[in-house]
């Protein structure tokens, strides 16, 4: 049987990019050997004879010199045909397409990319030349075992056989120039490294030197070369960080370090351990709907269940990690969790500590902080809209861009932004728009500029959404420059204030035209304060829902009220003093120009581009 694209692209990659670090196929075999068993343990729960009389759950691995080979052997849940077919030639997880046509061709970058997927079982064939996998299915008959075997070219031979014991065999059958890993010191020394917080004994033969022979010699005695205890529920100081870090990568199939982690024991009404890390680069299917995302449920020490969403909500969904509690049954369904007090419980406790892991790495280890941000900064705002319980303390985790800087780098928090007001000022501005070009540019921005006050640059997807959840921050009002209706009371002095009242009152016949031309397509016009550059600009109520918002919708396929804007028009500005003097045809031109520039430097499509064209070229025609 041939093997699916995209898994010929993984062994072609994997291979060559991989290669300076190939002793991770050990760690990858023995990791997907201890999930087998630990899904044995959770399917024996309800079915005990599926252990058929052998409980203690183990890894073997062993070596053949003359056949230079290596095998992992486990006693766990085995692969029947039909999922070594599945599992074995394919890679389920959905976006691998997409993932793979961002693939460059540059190796180190891609050796970085291809460590975020997970190479898993295919990183056998880094030191291998061929692979044999044989298999039996807990519970099922001993001649409905399974044999693939594949060289790893494109393709791969299943064939049915006669297996006693369940469980999987990995053979190894070695490249040419790997022969150090034919030794128990090299590969007890892997173990160790990688292996150590396994739960299960990984064992090896022992060996005792031969003064006859002068060499190593194996004994029947087999030993375990790892702790064989879940690492969680081990003492924080007797874990290293390198023991955290390994089990990190076992977890999360992730191949670099973790940013930080967390690891607690919590007693009283509900008793549980966590054991929460923070990814230093985001999933490949971070934003896929169907992408992995939780953290993995043990109760009591059995595994439960992989990717236990329940635990934690959505927007924490980059959160890796072990969550064993000693409350919940052994049979507890996703369904169950969904209702469960206990699961409400451990989830508003973990919530709590990643905040804290967070805020703690914000305030001591800034530059780490900035990476998560960069990578996961996104998904944390949806917390605005969806913890409404912790939305303190998720704004004051916040990074935005801002005019201060006028940097596309998310580096100001709110407490910078507080901390540099004006006086006087009791509001946080800020400007939604579709990119932070955008943003930065936005005509709204001009008189905030002019009088030096700070407003931060929103241009994620999210943003729009965020704001609509996120109002207030230690007592002061967010407020979007560009809605109507900006009091703009520490914007103006009296003397100003009374200017503009001034001012008002000297254009109302020129709004009074522009109304008229205009009435099909705008809801009001006014004169504003906010422009120093340009002669006009649209806004909408502060209630209403924004034209990078409605864009949205509309992007989405979504039903969208019909949007009409408020155009405001600066009194300052050359042009608006000049079509005071327009009259008909020319008037209205201009008013429509007015509008639909107004538009485009919101970002905005305008109704009628030709349109548009046509009456900007005639007023060229006329003024050259
Ligand atoms: N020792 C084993 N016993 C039983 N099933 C196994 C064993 N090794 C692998 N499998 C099956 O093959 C599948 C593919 O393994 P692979 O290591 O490629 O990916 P994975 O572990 O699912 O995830 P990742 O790609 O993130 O490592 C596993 O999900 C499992 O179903």
């Amino acid at each position: 049987m041939g093997f699916q694209a995209e898994v010929k692209q993984l062994l072609h990659l994997m291979i060559h990019s991989l290669y300076s670090n190939k002793e991770i196929f050990l760690r990858e075999l023995v990791s997907n050997a201890s999930d087998a068993c630990d899904k044995l343990r959770f399917e024996a729960i309800d079915n005990p004879a599926l252990l058929e009389g052998g409980a203690d759950l183990q890894i073997k691995v062993s070596y053949d010199k003359e056949a230079r080979t290596i095998t992992i052997s486990d006693n766990g849940i085995g692969l029947s045909h039909e999922e070594a077919v599945a599992n074995l030639g394919t890679i389920a997880r959905s976006g691998t397409k997409e993932f793979f046509s961002q693939l460059s061709g540059d190796k180190q970058k891609d050796a970085q990319l291809i460590g975020q997927f997970g190479v898993g079982f295919y990183s056998s064939f880094i030191v291998a030349d061929k692979v044999t996998v044989e298999s039996r299915r807990a519970g099922v008959a001993a001649n409905e075992g399974v044999r693939w075997t594949s060289e790893g070219q494109g393709d791969f031979t299943i064939e049915t056989i006669e297996k006693e014991s369940r469980g999987t065999d990995i053979t190894l059958h070695l490249r040419a120039d790997e022969d150090e890993f034919l030794s128990h010191w090299k590969l007890s020394e892997i173990l160790r490294r990688y292996s150590d917080h396994i739960s299960l004994p990984v064992l090896m033969q022992k060996e005792e030197y031969d003064s006859e022979k002068s060499e190593m010699v194996k004994q029947d005695e087999w030993e375990a070369v790892n702790q064989a205890s879940a690492l969680w529920i081990r003492n924080k100081s007797d874990i290293t960080d390198e023991q955290y870090k390994e089990f990190y990568k076992h977890v999360s199939h992730d191949f670099e370090d973790p940013l930080a982690w967390t690891h607690n024991r919590v007693e009283g009404r509900s008793e549980y351990t966590q054991l929460l890390y923070i990814p230093k680069r985001a999933p490949f299917d971070l934003w896929d709907r169907d992408g992995k995302r939780g953290v993995k449920l043990y109760v009591k020490r059995v595994f439960i269940m992989d990717e236990a969403e329940q635990l934690l909500p959505s927007y924490l969904r980059f959160v890796r990690g072990v969550i064993d509690s000693s409350d919940l049954p052994l049979n507890v369904s996703r369904e169950i969790l969904q209702e469960s007090r206990d699961v409400r419980s451990i989830r508003e406790g973990s919530v709590k500590r990643v905040l804290s892991l967070l805020e703690n790495m914000a305030e001591n280890k800034p530059e780490d902080y900035a990476t998560f941000w960069a990578e996961f900064g996104q998904v944390l705002k949806e917390g605005t809209g969806e913890d409404p319980s912790n939305l303190e303390r998720i704004a004051k985790l916040m990074r935005f861009a801002s005019t201060h800087t006028d940097e596309p780098l998310q580096n100001v928090s709110l407490a910078d932004y507080i901390s540099r007001m004006k006086e006087g000022q009791d509001r946080i501005y800020y400007v939604v728009a579709d990119s932070f070009n955008a943003a930065k540019n936005s005509p709204h921005l001009e008189i905030f500029r002019k009088k030096g006050i700070e407003v931060l640059l929103l241009s994620e997807r999210v943003d729009e959404w965020m704001m609509s959840h996120f109002r207030e921050f230690e007592g002061k009002q967010l407020v979007s420059v560009s809605k109507g209706g900006l009091d703009l009371a520490e914007l103006a002095d009296e003397a100003e204030k009374k200017k503009q009242e001034e001012v008002a009152e000297s254009f109302k016949p020129l709004v009074e035209r522009l109304k008229e031309v205009l009435k099909d397509k705008v809801k009001d016009v006014n004169v504003t304060l906010r422009l120093v550059d340009s002669p006009a600009c649209v806004v909408v109520g502060q209630n209403e829902l924004s034209p990078h918002l409605l864009r949205m919708l509309q992007a989405a396929g979504q039903e969208t009220p019909d949007f009409k804007p408020v155009l405001e028009i600066n009194p300052e500005h050359a042009i608006i003093a000049r079509i005071q003097a327009a009259e008909g045809d020319e008037f209205a031109d201009w008013a429509n120009v007015l509008l639909d520039q107004a538009l485009l430097a919101e970002g905005a499509q305008i109704a009628d581009p030709a349109a548009f064209v046509r009456r900007m070229n005639a007023l060229l025609l006329k003024s050259v």
